[in-house]
């Protein structure tokens, strides 16, 4: 992944300023629909940024704007300091030439090979046959297709399919790369690979890749920035690890809470209470990152303030690269012990949020 810290903040790749989208009706009496509605967001050069949101939040029309597909009602769309709302023709040709885009259903021609798929971007800008090759061969080989160059996509799995639609995406040597839920249809496992794929084209050709879906896992694997969407707006945005820290508005929060292995366990769950009986301990979440997730911060709140601390449950994880781990712990809701443990949580910079009581 690009070192986001050594990123110039100031270096966009691409920029949207105030861009609103208003369909207009389609049944007389009928209002136009907003999809979105005052859109500010920029995209670092370099950098993998997600964008999710449910269904409906506004994405799919955001990307569409990107490549001119759509025009805004409102507000300006810039790739690379170009403003795509005042292209056409053939200067808008050219751009799409610099903008790869990648599809959930992958977008191949049935009728086509892999080589001829992949082609196809370079056939239509009229390079001849043999630059085609040159040009070509090594993106396959890239994508670790090199021995299906002439089978057909009927032939191939969903993740096949998918590495050829980013080497044909990649062919005419674009400087930003949309991916439209480009792993929906695979299983966990070839969505895997597809994202590391993209890592390394984003590491080994400093592609800008910006990428929409619905799913957290995508998010938190792939990108080290992210964009929440929700009503054709973006309500939260930031570095993928600060955003799945702490989380802001309550899309982000719900999102968050549907990915498998977040939030408490369903066995704690059932068991939490909202206040106290006599005798019964309180239960808390540890968040560890940077410098708090490799010291022995349980050990030293047992010794400092001789608790008897429970282990309830505990996770380590990876978030945009970086360490991250969940620890659930339960320990004397006595309040001279809250209050000192507080104290402990405060001083040594571990996140811990106090989610109830349990017996
Ligand atoms: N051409 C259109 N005419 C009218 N309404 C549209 C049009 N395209 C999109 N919309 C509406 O705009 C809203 C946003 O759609 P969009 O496809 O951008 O959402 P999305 O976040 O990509 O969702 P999904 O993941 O389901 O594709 C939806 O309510 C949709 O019905």
């Amino acid at each position: 992944m690009a070192n986001e810290s050594a990123l110039p903040e100031t270096d966009p790749m691409l920029v949207f300023e105030g861009v609103t989208k208003e369909f207009p009706a389609t049944h007389k009496g009928e209002n136009g629909f907003k999809a979105l509605n005052g859109v500010d967001y920029t995209v670092p050069r370099g950098t993998i940024t997600g964008i999710i949101g449910r269904s409906g939040a506004g994405k799919s029309t955001l990307v569409r704007l990107v490549n001119g597909l759509e025009k805004p009602t409102n507000g300006r769309v810039l790739v690379d300091g170009t403003d795509v709302t005042k292209l056409s023709g053939g200067s808008l040709r050219t751009l799409r030439r610099s903008v790869g885009m990648i599809f959930q259903h992958f977008n191949l021609l049935s009728s086509r090979t892999v080589f001829d798929n992949v082609a196809m971007p370079l056939e239509i800008a009229g390079m001849p046959a043999k630059a085609i090759k040159a040009k070509i061969e090594p993106l396959i080989d890239m994508v670790g297709l090199s021995d299906k160059l002439d089978r057909y996509p009927a032939e191939l799995s969903g993740g096949q399919k998918q590495r050829v639609g980013i080497a044909r995406a990649l062919a005419t040597d674009p400087k930003l790369l949309l991916s439209d839920e480009a792993t929906s249809a695979l299983d966990p496992e070839t969505t895997q690979h597809i994202l590391d794929l993209l890592k390394t084209i984003n590491r080994e050709l400093g592609l800008t890749v910006l990428l929409i879906t619905h799913e957290m896992e995508v998010v938190k694997t792939a990108t080290s920035r992210v964009a929440v969407m929700d009503g054709g707006k973006i309500v939260e945005s930031g570095r993928t690890f600060d955003v799945f820290l702490r989380p802001q508005h309550a899309t982000t929060q719900t999102l968050l809470a549907s990915m498998p292995g977040t939030g408490l366990p369903d066995w704690i769950k059932r068991k939490v209470k909202d206040s106290p009986a006599p005798g019964d301990d309180a239960l808390v979440r540890l968040t560890f990152f940077g410098d708090t997730a490799d010291q022995p911060l349980v050990a030293r709140l047992t010794k400092e303030l001789g608790l008897d601390v429970r282990i309830m449950s505990g996770t380590v994880d990876e978030i945009a690269g970086d360490p991250f781990g969940n620890l659930v712990i339960a320990y004397s809701a006595e309040p001279g012990v809250m209050e000192q443990a507080r104290a402990f949580f405060a001083k040594t910079g571990l996140v811990a949020e106090e989610v109830g009581y349990v017996d």
